[in-house]
């Protein structure tokens, strides 16, 4: 049984008007049919741009989100069904930690405090003597000092917060903790030590995580699987080798030709795709596939009016896109006005006659 599971969740907020706000006019469709399963011990990297949603996911598994519809079945409950009583005891084994360290830790209390408080809300140490004892030993797990107990998260780098952060969720001896964007405020020097924390806890505690991120190099090296997410869905999940080694969405190309390539040769000769545009609002999402405003690969048929499925092309690669096995073998190619393609010298490349872009 996989610790979680994902069924077609929707979270959609309401857009309210009038005097009172009692008008609803539409809706915010940030969570639109999202399926994905983690296994216990793993990580899952879920990456798209600012606004796709993926904070909205994270927060609906914890309930922080009212789920509109669909089920998150955690260690084989359905949380979304679950009073709220027993939501709240189901939250200890359900963490999160979040991407700005200072802004989610309270300035006017010392870090024995800031930790204590999860711990005595779920009971765990009898007394104030016990929690002290766990607290300094999860301190020392993520590497902060001893005497870092009395202290104020103002007295704190930013890459000393983060590790406060995700002390404050261990000390709860979570099953399951979702970072968001765990390192996007921090100098890059500093993310990879957060990374590497990350990784060396799960391997000593066993721990399951969902990091959310923007940026693909981040997730890369510390997830087992990878769902790319684009407008409320996910539109390609894979392994975390195979995504990189073959991505198969047209959006997932375009996310991954940004990220640059340590290699100077290899960096002058790959494939470079543009997005043209600006994400769509998710109030208003385009019809058929969500992506074919900015693809590239758009064509005539079915790609503005039938929504595609994710489905499964190679063992535990799925793809939401009705042309992936085109694109992949070149029987589709390109169309040049929705994306500028840097491509090696001497190559060139042929835009499909069929290829129909509408705009
Ligand atoms: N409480 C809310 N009410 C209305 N709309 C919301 C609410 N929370 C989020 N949204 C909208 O839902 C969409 C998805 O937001 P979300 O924060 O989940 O995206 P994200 O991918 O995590 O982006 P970011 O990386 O910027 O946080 C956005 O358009 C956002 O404006």
């Amino acid at each position: 049984m996989s610790l979680l599971e994902l069924n077609e969740v929707k979270v959609h907020f309401p857009v309210k008007r009038g005097v009172f706000f009692d008008r609803t006019v539409g809706h915010v469709y940030a969570v639109d049919g999202v399926s994905l399963t983690i296994e216990a011990g793993q990580t899952y990297g879920l990456v798209g741009e600012s606004g796709c949603g993926k904070t909205t996911l994270g927060r609906a598994v914890l309930r922080l989100n009212e789920i509109t519809s669909g089920e998150v079945v955690f260690d084989g409950t359905d949380l979304a069904a679950l009073p709220d009583e027993e939501m709240r005891r189901s939250r200890r084994r359900l963490q999160m930690v979040f991407q700005d360290p200072l802004g989610s830790l309270n300035p006017r209390q010392n870090i024995e405090s800031i930790l204590a408080e999860g711990m005595a809300a779920h009971g765990i140490g009898a007394n104030r003597t016990e929690r002290r004892a766990k607290i300094v030993e999860v301190l020392e797990r993520v590497g902060l000092p001893a005497d870092a107990l009395s202290r104020y998260p103002h007295e704190f780098s930013g890459g000393q917060r983060q590790r406060i952060g995700i002390a404050r969720a261990l000390v709860l001896e979570p099953d399951l903790i979702i970072c968001d964007e765990p390192v996007s405020a921090l100098d890059v020097s500093i993310q990879a030590q957060v990374i590497n924390l990350l990784e060396e806890l799960q391997e000593s505690m066993g721990l399951t995580y969902l990091v959310i991120a923007h940026d693909l190099a981040v997730v890369r090296h510390i997830s087992d699987v990878i769902g790319v997410m684009y407008l409320g869905a996910l539109v390609e999940e894979a392994p975390s080798d195979l995504l990189y080694a073959e991505p198969r969405h047209p959006y997932t190309r375009a996310l991954m030709s940004a990220v640059p390539v340590p290699d100077p040769e290899v960096e002058d000769n790959r494939e470079r795709i543009l997005l043209r545009g600006d994400l769509p609002s998710p109030a208003n999402p385009p019809t058929g596939c969500r992506f074919h405003t900015r693809c590239p690969w758009r064509q005539a048929e079915r790609c503005d009016t039938e929504r595609p499925v994710l489905t499964e092309l190679a063992d535990g690669h799925r793809v939401a896109c009705h042309y992936a096995a085109e694109i992949a073998d070149g029987t589709i190619q390109p169309v040049r006005e929705l994306a500028e393609r840097i491509i090696p010298e001497g190559e060139s490349v042929a835009v499909s006659e069929k290829a129909d872009t509408g705009e």
